[in-house]
Parts: C-alpha cells; structure tokens; sequence
C-alpha cells in the first residue's frame, strides 16, 4: 500500500528587484494578515531602511536583537506576549531573520522575511540554524509568507556577505553529493526534485562567477534569486539535506572551536573543495569550486578564513561528531588523511 505523504510550505510572495522595499506594504497586504506587525531588525539594517519598513505601516512595534541564540529567541517572545502583534517582519542578515523565525513558530504567528543582505540562504528557507553550548541546532520552523528582497539595498551591503551567499550556494554542489551518498549507503529519504533545483542552483552561479561584481544590482539579483532557488529545494525536501552536507558540518564546527574568524558562507566555501576531492578525488570538480570561489573573492584557503592550519585540520577530523548525518565524513577521516586533502587541495600550504 502507498503511504507516503509530503508537505511543502513555501512562500506565497517573492518580491525581488530595484527598489521593492516600499512595495511590502502592498506585499504584505495580499497576505489578508490582521493586526500590528513586528518589525525584528538588527541595529543596522534598522538604521538603513528601519523608518521606510515603518512608514508603511499602522501602529508597527520594533524589537532590535543583536545576538542569535535560544535566549534571544525567548527574549523576543517575551516581548512579542506585550505586544501582541499579528506577524513578525524579519528587517535584516541571517540574525534577526532566524530569530524572528523561530519566535513566529513560538507565537503561531506568520513572517515575513525582508532580507537586507545576501549572507546565505537561511534568508528564505524554513530553518533556523542556532548554536548552543558544544552544538548547533538546525530548527525546523515555517517558512517565511513573503520575502521581500531589494536589490539596491542589498548591492550597497558589504561584498564580503554577498560573497558568503554566493560561496553557500556553491556549496550545495557537495552538499547533494553528501545526500545522494546517504540515500545509497544508509537508504535516507531523497527528493530527486530538491536535489536537482539545489545542484542546478549551484551550478548557475559557477557559471556566471565572472559576472558577479561588489556595488552591481544585476549581482545582487543574481545571488538572490539562487539564495531563493535553494531555500525552496529545502522547502521541497523538509530538510535542509539540498544544501547542507559535509561542509556545513566543518563550518559548523568552527564556529564551536573557532568562533567569529569568518562568514558561514565562506567557512562552507573552503570545506566544499576539500569534500569534493574527498568525493572525487583529484580529477574531482574541486578546482571548478576553487576558481569559482577565487572569481567571486571568497576566501579558498585556511589562511584567509582566518584560521592556522592545526586549526583547519582539527576541525575536518572531529566535524563528524556534530550532528548524526551521514556524509562523505561519516566515521571521521584521520589526521593523516585531512592533512593530505587540505594541501592537496592547496587549502593549507606544507
Ligand atoms: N537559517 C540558516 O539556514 C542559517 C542561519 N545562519 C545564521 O545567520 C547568522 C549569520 O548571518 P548574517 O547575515 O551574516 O548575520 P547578521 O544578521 O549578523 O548580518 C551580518 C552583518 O551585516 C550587517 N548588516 C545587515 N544588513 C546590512 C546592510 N544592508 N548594510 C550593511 N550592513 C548590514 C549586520 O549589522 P548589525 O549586526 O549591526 O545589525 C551584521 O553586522 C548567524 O546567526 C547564523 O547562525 C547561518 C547560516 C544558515
Ligand atoms: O546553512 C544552511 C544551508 O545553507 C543550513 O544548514 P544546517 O541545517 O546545517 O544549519
Ligand atoms: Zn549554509
């Protein structure tokens, strides 16, 4: 008998382009959402464009939050209780987008995401992705009812987050890998859809490295439009599996071990090229993703992720032990072998 049964939440409005953030409230509007919104920022995106998200609306309240984790999370539920609104709107990069996603889930409130940076495609997808302790966790939460995008305001943003968002795009190419690995050698679900719109995404924006430029709008169109690609593969798949493998795992543990030296993007940026040579081996796609990432000025190596080697290296022989997902690391690889990948792939110089 066929049993089985999927559920995908995405985004009813996708609004993108030259000087749509005056159009939210009209976006907003064909949600038919009542009441008072929230508007979750952080101190800068809430200085940049806090009053004209404000103007365009009767009665907003603002909460700005500025770190990422559970207690802030807490914190602005709390806040939220006082305020009773009838939805949230997320101003931001990743912090107040993944707060005010998981305070929505809290409140039983919907969201909207309002994305003033292109950091990584946690901006449009239904997951948040917060540390704890020796941990971090990815939460699952609905997605955002509308995602408003300006790319005026995101090509004025710092290059070095709209690099991120590029190099986390890329990294889906590994991360599907990984997935695909897992459904033959542990039989784990895998969407075919998920996995081809994810792989294809990341393939786009190899293609077009040359074209993506700081200060461009067209760039910043680009990268969004494939941030929006990916976060609807993870839709697709209930799982943040499309674009999170191996290299998330790496990324995921410098974050415990080496906190704040680089972007989440770039940190998965250079894990991509060492899991693609541990998939592939040396005639691997691994110098495609190397000269993608050099095209686009994300970091390709150790040294420009802020990191010493025996940092790199501890990080790709324990990355394995941070959450129970099978990829290419599965077991650990050993410190002979990370040494071995991390050179060979000219991510560490010995
Ligand atoms: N859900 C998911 O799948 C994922 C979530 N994450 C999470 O996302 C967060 C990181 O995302 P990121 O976007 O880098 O974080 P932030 O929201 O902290 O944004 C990065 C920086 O950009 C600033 N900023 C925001 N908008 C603009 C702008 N238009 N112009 C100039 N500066 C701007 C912020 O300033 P200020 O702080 O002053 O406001 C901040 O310093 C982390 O909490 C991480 O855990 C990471 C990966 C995936
Ligand atoms: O960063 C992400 C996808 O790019 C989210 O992944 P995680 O599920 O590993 O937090
Ligand atoms: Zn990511």
């Amino acid at each position: 008998m066929f049993e089985k049964t999927t559920w995908i939440k995405l985004p009813r409005n996708v609004l993108v382009g030259h000087g749509v953030l005056d159009d939210l409230g009209e976006a907003v509007g064909e949600l038919y959402l009542t009441g008072r919104p929230l508007i979750v920022t952080s101190p800068t995106p809430n200085e940049i464009a806090g009053d004209r998200v404000r103007a365009q609306f009767d009665d907003p309240a603002t909460a700005v939050v500025e770190e990422a984790s559970f207690e802030a999370v807490e914190e602005l539920t709390e806040t939220a209780e006082a305020v009773d609104p009838g939805y949230l709107i997320a101003l931001g990069g990743g912090k107040p987008i993944d707060i005010a996603k998981m305070a929505a889930d809290h409140l039983g409130v919907g969201f909207v995401s309002v994305p003033t940076v292109a950091s990584h495609d946690g901006i449009v997808s239904g997951r948040s992705s917060i540390p704890e302790g020796d941990t971090r966790h990815s939460v699952a939460a609905d997605p955002p009812l509308a995602v408003v995008a300006d790319t005026t305001l995101i090509a004025e943003a710092p290059w070095r987050l709209t690099t991120a968002g590029c190099a986390d795009i890329i990294s889906n190419y590994t991360a599907v890998k990984d997935w695909r690995l897992a459904r033959r050698l542990r039989n784990v679900e895998y969407s075919e859809y998920a996995g081809a719109l994810s792989e294809m995404t990341a393939e786009l924006l190899v293609e077009n490295a040359d074209m993506i430029r700081p200060g461009l709008e067209e760039s910043a169109w680009v990268v969004v439009k494939a941030l929006v690609s990916s976060g609807v593969a993870m839709s697709i798949a209930g799982s943040s599996r499309p674009a999170s493998g191996a290299e998330h795992l790496i990324s995921h543990q410098l974050d415990r071990t080496a906190p704040g030296r680089a972007l989440h993007g770039h940190q998965v940026g250079v894990a991509s090229i060492m899991t693609e040579y541990l998939h592939s081996g040396e005639n691997g796609e691994w110098t495609a993703i190397r000269d993608a990432l050099a095209e686009l000025d994300a970091p390709t190596t150790a040294a420009e992720l802020g990191l010493d080697d025996a940092e790199l290296i501890a990080a790709l022989t324990s990355a394995h032990e941070i959450r129970d997902r099978y990829t290419i690391l599965q077991g650990g690889i050993n410190e002979a072998a990370a040494i071995e990948v991390a050179t060979a792939t000219g991510v560490i110089d010995r």
